[in-house]
């Protein structure tokens, strides 16, 4: 099979394989093409395919070649009319044949484009596709975290790094090409590195050998407020696919060194629900070198743990990242696109019939997605999938599941600090959870607060984003003016397609004074759960649909029902 065909066929992807479309290629067995040229010429047609997309259907080309696919014509056009090599196949190749008898009409149709573009020359042009594409493109750096439990940021900075420039900006790091040499140390958190988007360092030995791990830098945020005292164990209650797990157990190691050099530190305790995505935990852990410390509970749900329980005994810390809506995740820069030419052309080559087909145009119009193509190049599995329809129902169960989950961590009676996170930009997930959880009777009951902005570690103190109060949004009868304006405050807020070149992100963090336990006054608990917030305002969260993935979530606690029917 010719390099064409191959390359056609793994885009079609007939046998839904999974993973990015490297992995896909590196992992077919009986390809007779190099996997190397394969994703070479993929790459880059794709770079061209919006250009030649026009091209190809102003040509006519795939009405008078019935063997050419939109995706073979694509491949097949770019190598004729732009790269260097020209069409990697014999003369006599029916390919060949059928893409060179109409190279004259596509070379008119290139230069149409070209000069309607504005540019002088092919160069040129390429030149502009390159800067449209980096200005289109959200400038996110590729953020590195070095992983200490393997490595330390010296060693990387003279081995990984070693060629690598220091650079005294973001902003120098973000608006740099790919092949930039560039990187920066960020300021707020240990041990990461902001280095030129795109950049691809997925073949590094570093990268492969768990020493750097690719993780956003308001993903490192959670594991490093929560600032653990090392005295005891820490939970992880939603751990998949394990980037904040592992952050954890390195800053454990750290402060086991510090201490005089224990080799034992504290455990973490990972909890995933999801099998699958505790397959991946499993592997991210062993691969970081966490596995000493890290201790899986595949499948498990964190909310049916009993905090009472013997294992727990010792948990002084917890880590909440809860499923969420996503919308703080911005797009994978490495993905790419490409656009097909229909297979219709665009009618500039009028067919007798065309006439009488224009009542149908609608039938015959190709849907967009049937002409696009998107292609992951990045195996790494995201931290969270976004929420694609119904939002506000989602944001409802989902903001009454994430409340759950958070006070159900604030009965461990050792717990000291929690902290909450999500990658949603919406107040309802974030702020409002913060505020109900406050509120709640396990936070009264326990002696939970806020940890205000002057006691956070230095990085997050200084950060500028704090929380944000949305009117209307929440019964409002506790939380005063000012004693909401310092809970803000304490909260962090991170956002999307800013000069700081972080996804959109939030996280608080909680703390118990010393001394308050579960053996509070009853009275003074069921007081408190009288005034518990409402939750939002108007009834939407009786009446949303729960969502697959909080099911049995949005279902209120037995417990407390029962409490609140004996009181009335
Ligand atoms: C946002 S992701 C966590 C990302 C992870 N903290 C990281 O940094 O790589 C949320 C994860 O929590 C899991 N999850 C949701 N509810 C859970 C529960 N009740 N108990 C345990 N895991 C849960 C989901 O399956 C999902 O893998």
């Amino acid at each position: 099979m010719s390099l064409y065909y191959e390359a056609a066929s793994i885009l079609a992807n007939p046998d839904k394989t999974g993973g990015s479309l490297k992995s896909r290629i590196y992992k077919k067995k009986d390809l007779k093409s190099s996997p190397a040229q394969i994703v070479a010429l993929v790459t880059e047609a794709s770079k061209w395919s919006g250009v030649l997309k026009d091209v190809i259907e102003r040509s006519g080309l795939l009405a008078e070649e019935k063997k050419l696919t939109p995706t073979l014509a694509l491949l097949l056009t770019y190598d004729l009319l732009i790269s260097k090599g020209g069409v990697a196949a014999p003369a006599s190749h029916v390919l060949k044949i059928s893409i060179t008898r109409h190279k004259a009409r596509l070379q008119a149709e290139l230069t149409r484009s070209r000069v309607k573009a504005g540019h002088p020359t092919l160069d040129a042009f390429k030149d502009a596709l390159e800067r449209e594409r980096n200005a289109a493109g959200p400038q996110h750096p590729r953020w590195v975290r070095v992983n200490t439990l393997k490595t330390s940021l010296g060693d990387q900075l003279t081995t990984t790094f070693g060629k690598f420039k220091e650079v005294e900006s973001l902003a120098e790091v973000m608006s740099a090409p790919a092949s930039s040499k560039i990187y920066f140390v960020d300021p707020h958190i240990l041990n990461l590195l902001a280095l030129p988007p795109r950049i691809d360092l997925s073949k590094t030995g570093a990268y492969l050998a768990g020493q750097i791990i690719f993780q956003d830098k308001a993903s490192c945020f959670p594991a490093y407020l929560l600032d653990p005292s090392g005295d005891g164990d820490v939970i992880d209650g939603c751990a998949a696919p394990g980037n904040k797990t592992t952050h954890v157990a390195a800053i454990l190691k750290d402060i086991a060194a510090q201490d005089g050099g224990s080799d034992t530190p504290t455990r973490v305790i990972a909890f995933e629900r999801d099998r699958f995505r505790a397959k991946i935990l499993n592997k991210m852990v062993k691969l970081a070198s966490a596995d000493g410390i890290v201790s899986i509970k595949a499948a498990h749900d964190f909310t049916e743990a009993d905090p009472e329980a013997e294992e727990y005994a010792n948990v002084t810390d917890l880590l909440l990242d809860p499923s969420c809506s996503g919308t703080g995740i911005v797009g994978r820069d490495d993905a790419i696109t490409m656009h097909l030419p229909s297979s219709q052309g665009d009618g500039s080559k009028k067919t007798p019939s065309s006439k009488k087909r224009k009542r149908n145009v609608k039938e015959e119009t190709v849907p967009e997605s049937e002409t696009t193509l998107q292609l992951d190049m990045d195996d790494s599995v995201p931290e969270e999938t976004p929420v694609e329809d119904k939002l506000s129902e989602r944001l409802t169960a989902l903001s009454a599941f994430q409340l759950r989950i958070l006070k159900h961590a604030m009965c461990f009676p050792k717990a000291r600090r929690i902290t909450y996170s999500t990658c949603s930009i919406h107040f309802e997930e974030n702020e409002a959870v913060v505020f109900q959880a406050l509120a709640s009777k396990e936070a009264t009951r326990y002696g939970w607060s806020i940890l205000k902005r002057r006691d956070q570690v230095s990085g997050m103190k200084s950060w500028p984003r704090r929380g944000v109060w949305e009117d209307d949004k929440l019964d409002k009868k506790e939380a005063e003016p000012l004693q909401r304006q310092e809970i803000l405050d304490a909260c962090i807020r991170c956002e999307k397609g800013t000069d700081d070149g972080t996804m959109g992100f939030f996280v608080a963090a909680f703390i118990r004074e010393e001394g308050k336990s579960s053996d509070v006054d009853q009275e003074e608990a069921e007081e408190a759960e009288e005034d518990e917030w409402n939750g939002f305002s108007g009834d939407e969260a009786g009446t949303a649909e729960p969502a697959a993935v909080v099911e049995k979530v949005v279902s209120a606690e037995p417990g407390s029902k029962k409490k609140k029917r004996r009181k009335q």
